[in-house]
């Protein structure tokens, strides 16, 4: 079986998958986290592996940017796929000023400026919601790992380069700790199926202290994501 998307055969993908929005960080992490790795899908250079993490088979593919583009495909990967666990690692940008580079934050929900949800018909406004079991179970292996993970609401935009560059700040009032453009499709998708879903995000800039993360210290922040995801697996 195939999808106009994703060319791998049913079972050539695990219950657990990774989900980058960069094609290239599933490879990196397929190349230096995994072993025995199978590539299943080149289709649009969506690139997506599978291969083993501490003895347990684990998948990890990249999504693309924004809500219609993981809509695609964490859709095909719940329906066509069987998969179970979907852990996004992405990057955002901190409107929270305790928040350092590379830090982690881990989503337990998601608000919008997308109409994703519109197509649920519902007759308010849904919050789209992390899994509790892979969240729980997140920030206790980065605590174990002693690494700094902060768990909140972050905000899920249709715009990287917004007219309003200011219009960050209402959200901030809020609570809400950083900007990115994925999960609250990724959870809607999750929780209308009855599967699990969980954005794990590396602070790649702060947008509140103007400050942007070195190739080195990215590095870093991206390995620490990477470890509490592969560990829910
Ligand atoms: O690093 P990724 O996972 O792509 O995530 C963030 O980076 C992209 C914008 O540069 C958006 O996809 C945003 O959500
Ligand atoms: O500022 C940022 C950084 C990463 N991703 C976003 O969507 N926004």
């Amino acid at each position: 079986m195939s999808t106009p998307h994703n060319s791998a055969a049913k079972g050539q993908i695990a219950e657990t998958v990774l989900l980058p929005g960069d094609p290239l960080r599933a490879k990196f992490i397929a190349e230096n986290f995994l072993t025995d790795v199978e590539q299943f899908n080149t289709v649009r250079n969506m690139f997506g592996y599978t291969g083993t993490y501490n003895g347990k088979k684990v998948s990890v593919m990249g999504t693309g940017m924004g809500c219609p583009s993981i809509g695609i495909y964490s859709y095909e990967l719940i329906h066509m796929y069987g998969v179970k666990n979907l852990i996004r690692v992405g990057s955002c940008g901190a409107f929270d000023p305790k928040l350092n580079l590379y830090d982690i934050v881990l989503a337990i929900g998601a608000s919008t400026d997308s109409n994703y949800g519109s197509q649920y018909k519902l007759p308010g406004i849904y919050s789209a919601t992390a899994s509790w079991e892979l969240l729980s179970k997140a920030k206790k292996v980065a605590d174990e790992n002693n690494i700094t993970a902060t768990v909140g609401n972050v905000l899920t935009s249709d715009v990287f380069y917004g007219d309003d560059m200011d219009s960050w700040k209402s959200w901030a009032k809020m609570g809400l700790l950083a900007a990115e453009m994925e999960s609250y499709a990724l959870y809607c998708n999750a929780n209308r199926a009855g599967v699990n879903a969980l954005t794990i995000l590396t602070v790649s800039d702060s947008i509140v202290n103007q400050t942007e993360t070195t190739p080195e210290q990215r590095e870093k922040g991206f390995k620490d994501m990477m470890k509490i995801a592969l560990e829910l697996a």
